[in-house]
């Protein structure tokens, strides 16, 4: 078997799906659920989890420390270029200069969906002062395509609105994206359970990221595991090559020569 590596800046990871820590009921269940999840890259929203800005309160990093999992500050909250710009750059200064973010700039409140003129403005910026940009997007392939001209490491269309978890609403435009990117492509935003991420994969992602499948599940512990075999599951079928698409018609699993005649 060849190998199959998953490399995002740079970096090669075991694991090809990441998680997000909002949502739980404390810390102690993020990390359960994270550690059920075998996910190695695990993304925090600077503007609303506590990493160091508000001292004397419990810091996550007490839960998932930066030495076992790779961090990836987000700017959830953020609706302009400016607002994401500086969130990103505190998250440096807290992080000891850490680099790889995702970038999400968003329209509105009701629909969270991403404001790309924006979210192109702050890519822009990012990327000259040297952030590695994982940045959340529309399922647009042209805003795509410009987002990896800029130079982001990685393009993370939605599936659906973030925490609707209505899954993969238009696999085709994801096909478009994943067949002209030369960055990774990954799946963020709407997974509602585990076949929705087999999907993304299947379709040729290169890794899915989510929350509120997980943290928003009667069991969260299980289910970040039903999410780690599901995108497992879903990447050993892309790389195996589905069987063609045929008309609606039957065709014998057994072999059809030396029948047994009938008498
Ligand atoms: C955690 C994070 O970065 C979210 O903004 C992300 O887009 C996940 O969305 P879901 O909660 O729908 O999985």
């Amino acid at each position: 078997m060849t190998q199959d590596l998953f490399q995002i800046a740079g970096k090669t990871y075991g694991s090809r799906l990441l998680v997000g820590t909002g949502k739980y009921k404390d810390f102690a269940e993020t990390r359960a659920a994270i550690d059920a999840s075998g996910a190695e890259i695990v993304t925090v929203a600077i503007r609303r989890v506590n990493i160091g800005q508000t001292a004397g309160e419990p810091s996550l990093l007490d839960y998932l420390p930066p030495s076992e999992f790779t961090y990836l500050p987000n700017t959830a909250g953020c609706y302009s270029a400016d607002d994401a710009i500086r969130t990103l750059r505190l998250a440096r200064e807290l992080l000891d200069d850490h680099k790889l973010v995702k970038l999400e700039v968003l329209g509105d409140p009701q629909t969270l969906y991403p404001n790309v003129r924006e979210t192109l403005k702050a890519a822009e910026v990012l990327v000259k002062e040297g952030f590695d940009v994982m940045v959340y997007t529309s399922d647009d392939p042209i805003v795509a395509r410009e987002l990896e001209q800029i130079g982001c490491c990685a393009i993370m269309p939605l599936a659906s609105l973030i925490g609707s978890g209505m899954g993969i609403l238009n696999p085709w435009n994801l096909r478009l994206i994943i067949e002209q990117s030369k960055v990774p492509v990954l799946v963020d935003a709407g997974v509602g359970t585990a076949s929705d991420a087999t999907i993304g994969m299947e379709l040729g992602c290169d890794g899915v990221l989510m929350n509120t499948a997980i943290a928003g599940a009667r069991d969260p512990i299980r289910m970040a595991h039903a999410m780690k075999l599901a995108v497992e599951a879903g990447r050993e079928a892309f790389l195996a090559g589905r069987m063609p698409k045929k008309l609606y018609s039957g065709d014998p699993s057994s072999p059809l020569a030396g029948l047994i005649a009938a008498k």
